[in-house]
């Protein structure tokens, strides 16, 4: 069967099927494998955290609205995200480019200037890759991290019924920014400098996540493909449910001005890499005390599992057909 009709979770099923009947080496180690935001592994006192992602032409940018040095951040940067999402610290990372045969040098420049802004502002040194000609171009970066305390670590499989759900930040400006760069929305000068901004230069939220295990946050992930479809990772891998109350939810001041069109932005779309997670009320005001972003809570841990609720002011559920993006 194809992958376009076994879709993208059904395949990662497939994959993780293929590796449980082998289990080769380490295995041991392994604290937390295929599932999460990182793989965990246990290593002396700590533990270590390890991640992958890419960007690839026509699938994450189009050529028509390229910005190599933005392409560079943004390569790192989602794979910091994942390491964030783990309350780990980055440390090393490695990349590997697929260009096309005329590319030119001084935009490979540009990339790595991108990518190294990333890199020093978080504090991960770029320690290797590799190259390749391509047809179109992609950009691929592990990193490598580290969780400093056994045990302080945030899982999707850790929310408890009675928790609360909480974001940080404010949500659909990089899915407004990809439409004001395809061309599809059209908003002020201001707002789409904001906008494409937003999609191009995600800023990991590295300090948070490491203020959140320290508050004892034990559940959380970043939000790649949508809040609706994140937080049901979540709640596939925690067996519980949820219930979000639509109007808490922080849409981005320059996303709030489309109305309904807007929340569905924030909902749905996705690339905001903020971090949702979930836990005590006490320590999620902890939390707040000591984040620089926005800490906002927008619904609440229920027992049905596996089902997510989205109200309106009237308490009616919101359908969402496609709760977010998905490869295949
Ligand atoms: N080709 C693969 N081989 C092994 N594991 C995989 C593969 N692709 C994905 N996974 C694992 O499946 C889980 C889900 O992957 P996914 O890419 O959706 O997570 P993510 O990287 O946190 O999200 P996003 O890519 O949207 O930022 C992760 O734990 C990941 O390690
Ligand atoms: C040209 C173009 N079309 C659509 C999108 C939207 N998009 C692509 S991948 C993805 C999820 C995160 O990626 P991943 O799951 O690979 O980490 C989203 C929301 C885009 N960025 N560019
Ligand atoms: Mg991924």
């Amino acid at each position: 069967m194809k992958a376009s009709k076994t879709g993208e979770f059904a395949l990662i099923d497939r994959i993780i099927s293929e590796i449980n009947k082998v289990k080769p080496g380490e295995w041991n180690s392994l604290v937390s494998g295929i599932g999460d935001d990182a793989a965990v592994i246990r290593s002396r006192s700590r533990y270590q955290v390890a991640t992958t992602d890419c960007l690839v032409e026509n699938v994450h940018f189009k050529k028509s609205f390229l910005d190599w040095n933005a392409l560079g951040w943004k390569a790192l940067a989602i794979n910091l995200s994942d390491i964030a999402a783990m309350g780990g610290l980055p440390k090393y990372a490695v990349v590997s480019l697929a260009i096309p045969l005329n590319t030119d040098v001084e935009d490979v420049v540009r990339l790595y200037k991108g990518m190294l802004e990333a890199a020093s502002e978080s504090g991960t040194v770029i320690a290797g890759g590799n190259i390749s000609r391509a047809s179109e171009i992609a950009v691929h970066a592990a990193v490598i991290g580290e969780v400093p305390a056994r045990g302080k670590v945030l899982l999707r499989s850790k929310a408890k019924k009675g928790d609360l759900i909480a974001v940080t930040g404010r949500l659909g400006a990089a899915a407004a920014g990809l439409r004001t760069l395809g061309g599809s929305l059209h908003p002020s000068r201001n707002d789409a400098d904001i906008l494409e901004k937003a999609f191009w230069y995600p800023q990991p939220r590295i300090d948070v996540g490491r203020i959140l295990v320290k508050s004892g946050i034990h559940c959380g992930m970043d939000i790649s493909d949508g809040l609706v479809a994140d937080l049901g990772h979540i709640l596939e891998m925690s067996r519980v449910g949820a219930r979000i109350e639509a109007a808490r939810v922080p849409v981005h001041p320059s996303v709030a001005v489309l109305g309904f069109e807007g929340l569905k932005l924030a909902l749905t779309s996705g690339e905001d890499y903020e971090l949702l997670f979930t836990g005590k009320k006490e320590a999620i005001e902890k939390v707040a005390a000591e984040a620089c972003c926005p800490i906002t809570i927008i619904g609440e841990i229920t027992r049905g599992a596996g089902k997510l609720d989205v109200l309106d002011n009237d308490g009616k559920n919101i359908p969402f057909e496609n709760g977010g993006w998905h490869h295949f």
